[in-house]
């Protein structure tokens, strides 16, 4: 990787961005023979994912972190670059606590009151139908794709979910999912999530499910891996400011680079590329997408102790939860259990009926942790008070990553149907958002950047592959 100063140079393909998406397109590119520059506007490479050092050395996950038995690219990228998965964490019984009362429970059913569990199967089966009519390729027109998307999940949720147990549990499940207030997402957006990211079993459950085993050494793993192969094609601390198209190819410009290529592929939400100038400008829908895009606003807390005590008390450290702060958490300590490490997700999206968060809470980390610590009390015991380190990962407020994963908000997906992924002449989008199935996943951030160097290498394969250059006319 470099870091030096401005020179212009040229490559067959510039990619902009080195989250996972960008990284993949980069390294499959690089295997094609196509000379590629990355051009990275933070300090280090893997995006949404960063692996905290939160006990001497003792990593555990500040982003993306769980890969599922569905999600077959990213598993196949982990084997191609030798790195392994352990299990996640489960034996032993998970906590649930409504209205004072805590449960520990076996498996993966919560022990809902008779009613409740009806009334989740039903709404859950319904929601399943409806997202089998929703075309996975071109969601936007599904037969009730106007009602759909006119609407919000979290109020499908409210007007079919009879009972408040099973609507609070719905709601908790699918605001961890988006990192987002349902009442915030669209309901095609979740529709179409369901339909093409295994279901809604698949995407809460642990075991044989979207959480079912975590990468050795963390999930930034991966692009570390990606980047220390591609060298000094990387090129940190050099955000894109713009994109310029002629007809003889592209120039990109940034901080520490401009590069003459062919391609572009741009591997970040619609939200961060909307911070790119683009000459000639994108084509409207593009643009607007782009202004009217929504990352998710939840981050990541944790609770880092000697040893994963309730271990010992045959609990596996997760819990589902009306508590304020610790509403979703789980065990999320190293795979040789040298350490104790409960997570939380935190963030706005908490707020509603029973997931209430105040000011101090949200803008004080000493308020929170605190919270957060009455909280683990209640569901751990006494030792729970009793954290060696808090360690916290915002994902809001990050200077170039718009937020935790994408949701939509109603109306975006039948305005802006294909522009999320339709190249604009010699620009080609990665990054999750623009993934055909299991988009927001590790999983969708490796299959968009496979699709779009298939659109690349097939507009590419009439020229000879080139090797990167300091280009003398650049600019
Ligand atoms: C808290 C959290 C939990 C998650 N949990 C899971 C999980 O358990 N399992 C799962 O599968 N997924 C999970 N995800 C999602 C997963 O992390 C993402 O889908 C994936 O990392 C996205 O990768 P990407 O390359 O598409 O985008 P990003 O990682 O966002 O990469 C985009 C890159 O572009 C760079 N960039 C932005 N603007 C510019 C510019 N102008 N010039 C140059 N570079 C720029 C950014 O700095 C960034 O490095 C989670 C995400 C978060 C935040």
């Amino acid at each position: 990787m470099t870091d030096g100063s401005n020179v212009a140079a040229s490559a067959d393909v510039v990619v902009v961005g080195a989250g996972l998406s960008g990284l993949t397109a980069a390294h499959r590119l690089a295997r094609l023979g196509r000379s590629v520059v990355v051009l990275e506007a933070g300090d280090r490479v893997g995006g949404r994912t960063v692996n905290l050092d939160v006990a001497d050395g003792v990593v555990t996950d500040g982003g993306g972190q769980w890969i599922g038995g569905l999600h077959t690219r990213v598993s196949a990228l982990v084997e191609e670059l030798g790195l392994s998965t352990y299990d996640t964490y489960t034996t032993g019984r998970t906590l649930y606590m409504r209205r004072g009362r805590r449960k520990a429970f076996q498996g993966t059913v919560p022990p809902l009151r008779p009613l409740a569990i009806a009334d989740f199967a039903q709404a859950q089966y319904r929601l399943e139908r409806m997202a089998a009519g929703v075309p996975a390729a071109t969601p936007w027109t599904a037969r009730k794709a106007a009602a759909w998307d006119g609407t919000t999940l979290g109020h499908w949720l409210d007007a079919h979910c009879r009972v408040r147990e099973s609507r609070h549990l719905f709601t908790l499940c699918f605001t961890l999912m988006f990192c987002e207030d349902p009442h915030r997402v669209s309901l095609l957006k979740a529709l179409h999530q369901i339909r093409t990211s295994g279901g809604i079993d698949f995407m809460v459950n642990t075991r044989k499910g979207a959480q079912e085993t975590r990468i050795t050494g963390g999930a930034q793993r991966l692009s570390t891996v990606l980047a220390e192969g591609l060298g000094d094609r990387v090129v940190l601390g050099s955000p894109v400011t713009g994109i310029e198209q002629d007809r003889a190819g592209v120039l990109v410009r940034s901080a520490r680079r401009d590069v003459r290529c062919q391609r572009v592929i741009v591997a970040m939400t619609p939200a961060d590329a909307d911070r790119i100038s683009f000459s000639p400008g994108l084509p409207t829908r593009r643009a607007a997408l782009q202004r009217v895009w929504h990352n998710g606003t939840e981050s990541k807390i944790f609770a880092v102790y000697d040893t994963p005590f309730w271990r010992e008390r045959g609990l596996n450290g997760s819990a589902l939860t009306d508590l304020p702060v610790a509403h979703y958490v789980v065990d999320n300590s190293p795979p040789d259990g040298s350490v104790g490490i409960l997570l939380a997700f935190v963030g706005t999206a908490g707020s509603g009926p029973g997931l209430t968060w105040t000011d101090a809470v949200l803008d004080r980390p000493e308020a929170r942790q605190a919270a957060l610590l009455e909280d683990l009390v209640t569901l751990f015991g006494p030792e729970a008070a009793r954290p060696v380190r808090v360690v916290e990962q915002s994902w809001v407020g990050q200077p170039w990553i718009a937020g935790c994963v994408s949701t939509r908000a109603p109306g975006v997906m039948t305005r802006y149907t294909d522009a999320v992924t339709t190249p604009v002449d010699r620009i080609h989008w990665a990054g999750t958002e623009a993934a055909p199935e299991f988009e927001g996943y590790l999983e969708g951030a490796v299959r968009a950047a496979e699709r779009a160097v298939d659109e690349v290498r097939t507009t590419l394969s009439a020229t000879a592959p080139r090797a990167t250059g300091t280009a003398t006319a650049a600019a």
